[in-house]
């Protein structure tokens, strides 16, 4: 059993529930209830049930809930009502693995915040450091951000501090606090107050004392809602095993079969998202691919025709794995199984969120049934196979193999036209891979994760 195993394997005490059931019952003031009415929450979820009171009992909380369960809402709503009783600039920061992310959550604390006049900054990679200094120069009261980029404005940005903050959230804390935003954590943790609140939040939390101590948390109490890792109930899962070499055609067979579905399909590399999306493209489908090498232009508008559904398959990497909130998803297909098992929860957590179902279908060849046992271990849980008719997914081997020989000289192609002008795209991808920040400070020193 490995680190990871060992820690995941800690049991994990469930809290007895409160029988409130209002958010005006939990403690949260009429001007918010109002927000929360106004976004169609008619209740509150199991994890601001738990979180809420502590929360706004001036407690720090570790928030641990199945994925699309309204952890969002469980940080927003007690800092907006101290924002209320205590108005005040730079009041929180949220910080987050992802850059699309960072943005979902900052239309979140918008909209429940549209009443207050609350004023937001996005701080992410990828997009222009002048505009971003221009925002924090007006003092917003909430950040959201990706930690490298916090970082370089901390460091560069004249007048920028965060020396009067209150509030702290590590939303996908276990990620935030691990080894690739090491760096970064640190510098930030130095220069914000110690007298603070401190909430962390994710499906997956770390056990690791160690790593919660660094957030330094002040008694903090833990708000959960499961009994261990879980994946959502109205989620139906399953496994394909399929031999390496059939994984383009079965990925086809399955889509076909999948047909109206808005489906998101995991992938372990930038350039296998590239290559898939190329190939599906071909043969008619309308894909498109979102991984940490596009600008961030291009991420965003991506993601936006997914949401808009004008794309029905998104082809992504973990990037797209946390906290992303796209309610129609139908389905997530694990093309590559997930290396870390935690992130299989993530990743099929974007589909059957705040109640709705979903499928998630995982790729399993005979070089990743290790992987698969983990995380069939995680998750206390024997998938079922997903059925297929062998004859019938062979009779498209051919089409599939000419996409592929197609997909292959469109990349081929796309990168030579990429040497030409190779300079001014360096500073792009350099600025896009802050979910690595950390680590490329420190190539060649530590094993990395694969690029997202
Ligand atoms: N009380 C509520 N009632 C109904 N819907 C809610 C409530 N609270 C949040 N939601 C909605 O549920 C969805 C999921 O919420 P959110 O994105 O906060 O989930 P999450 O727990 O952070 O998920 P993840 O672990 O994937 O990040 C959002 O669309 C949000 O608007």
């Amino acid at each position: 059993m490995d680190e990871q195993e060992e820690e995941e394997s800690t049991a994990i005490r469930p809290k007895p529930k409160s029988e409130k059931t209002t958010f005006h019952d939990l403690g949260v003031v009429d001007v918010l209830c109002e927000a929360c009415e106004r976004l169609g929450w008619k209740e509150p979820t199991a994890i601001q049930k738990e979180a809420l009171p502590l929360a706004l009992n001036n407690q720090d909380v570790i928030g641990l809930a199945e994925t699309g369960s309204g952890k969002t809402g469980a940080f927003a709503l007690p800092i907006l009502q101290a924002l209320l009783e205590k108005p005040q600039r730079l009041f929180g920061l949220v910080l987050t693995p992802t850059r699309e992310l960072a943005f979902q959550i900052a239309e979140q604390f918008e909209a429940l915040g549209a009443c207050l006049g609350l004023k937001v900054a996005v701080i992410v990679g990828g997009i222009d450091m002048v505009t971003q200094a221009l925002a924090l120069s007006k003092k917003p009261h909430i950040v959201i951000a990706t930690p490298g980029r916090l970082v370089d404005h901390l460091e560069t940005t004249k007048g920028f501090n965060l020396r009067s903050l209150k509030y702290l959230v590590m939303d996908e804390a276990d990620r935030i606090l691990d080894m690739d935003f090491e760096q970064e954590l640190d510098k930030i943790l130095k220069v914000i107050p110690r007298e603070r609140h401190t909430y962390l939040f994710s499906a997956t939390m770390t056990r690791k004392v160690q790593k919660l101590q660094r957030a330094s948390l002040k008694n903090p109490v833990q708000a959960e809602v499961s009994s261990k890792y879980q994946t959502v109930a109205k989620l139906h899962q399953f496994y394909l095993f399929i031999p390496l070499k059939f994984k383009d055609v079965y990925l086809v067979s399955v889509l076909n079969e999948l047909a109206g579905n808005s489906v998101m399909v995991f992938s372990g590399t930038c350039n296998n998202t590239l290559r898939l999306a190329i190939l599906l493209r071909t043969l008619g489908f309308t894909a498109i691919p979102l991984h940490g090498q596009m600008p961030q232009a291009k991420r965003l508008a991506s993601l936006n025709k997914f949401k808009a559904k004008s794309s029905a398959i998104l082809i992504a990497t973990d990037v797209a794995s946390r906290g992303l909130d796209i309610p129609h998803v139908d389905v997530v297909i694990n093309f590559d199984i997930p290396t870390h098992s935690k992130d299989y929860i993530h990743r099929v957590g974007r589909t059957a969120r705040a109640g709705r179902s979903g499928k998630a279908i995982t790729f399993v060849t005979q070089y990743d049934v290790e992987l698969y046992q983990r995380i069939e271990h995680l998750i206390s849980m024997k998938l079922p196979l997903w059925e297929t008719q062998e004859e019938e997914v062979m009779v498209l081997c051919d089409r599939v193999t000419e996409a592929q020989r197609i997909a292959k000289l469109e990349i081929k192609e796309k990168d030579e036209k990429k040497k030409g002008n190779k300079r001014s795209k360096l500073k792009d991808d350099e600025d896009d891979t802050e979910e690595a920040s950390g680590v490329r400070k420190r190539i060649g020193k530590m094993k990395r994760r694969k690029t997202t």
